[in-house]
């Protein structure tokens, strides 16, 4: 991983630590109205969000507006390196997981593959107007949607941040995995290439 890489996302992490509560309260009810008008929002199935944590934009909104045909899930982390996911009801049991963050305290028989999601909101620390994404450097969700290189949605991949989270370029690498819009407290922005088919 590149050196820039890194002191790209230290900065946008400390810019995305800094929002004052009264903004990002704020930001988070202009991110659910965006999400919900997204051109492809599905209207039954699963979707994903994340425990917003180290300042990211929240998604409790979002989630309390959802109809209910839309069953809510978090990402719970893999030993195999892959994300699954877990439906989540305010009131369900939560465990932390090996970076502090809360996911669904289930069953692995009752995770949920990537694959079965319609639409999943991917957390992110910087992002750029192609859909280009920097996220904390794990590789989680590029190694458990990679197969969205090979084949159009669904699911979804919508990215989530604050506004000031955009920059101009960000260099993609081979194994990223392009989103289909990012949703801001400012908009929504659709990459030319949302939802294309990748050629065989
Ligand atoms: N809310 C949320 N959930 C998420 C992600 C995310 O970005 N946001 N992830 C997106 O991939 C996955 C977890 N990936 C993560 C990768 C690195 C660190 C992290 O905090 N790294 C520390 C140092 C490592 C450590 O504590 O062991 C750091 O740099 O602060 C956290 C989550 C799945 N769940
Ligand atoms: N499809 C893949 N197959 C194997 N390894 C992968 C794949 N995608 C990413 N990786 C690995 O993950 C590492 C981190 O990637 P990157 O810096 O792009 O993470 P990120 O997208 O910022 O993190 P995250 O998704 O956890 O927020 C890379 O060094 C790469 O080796």
């Amino acid at each position: 991983m590149s050196g820039d890489r890194d002191a790209l996302r230290r900065e946008l992490r400390q810019r995305r630590r800094a929002i004052p509560a009264a903004a990002r309260i704020a930001a988070a009810e202009r991110l659910a109205e965006q999400l919900l008008a997204l051109p492809f929002a599905p209207a039954s199935g699963h979707v994903a969000g994340y425990w917003a944590m180290d300042g990211e934009i929240a998604l409790h909104a979002w989630q309390l507006r959802l109809p209910p045909t839309l069953h809510y899930c978090l990402p719970v982390l893999g030993a195999d390196g892959q994300l699954r996911f877990a439906p989540w009801r305010r009131g369900d049991a939560l465990v932390g997981n090996r970076f502090g963050i809360p996911e669904p305290d289930v069953a692995a028989e009752s995770l949920l593959p990537a694959a079965a999601m319609a639409l999943v909101v991917v957390p992110l620390v910087g992002f750029d107007a192609r859909g280009q994404r920097l996220g904390m450097g794990g590789g989680w969700y590029d190694r458990s949607f990679a197969f969205r290189n090979r084949q159009g949605p669904p699911p979804w991949l919508v990215g989530a941040g604050f506004a000031a989270q955009q920059v101009q370029v960000l260099a993609a690498e081979s194994w990223d995995v392009a989103l289909d819009a990012v949703c801001s407290e400012q908009g929504t922005l659709l990459p030319a290439t949302a939802g294309t088919p990748v050629p065989p």
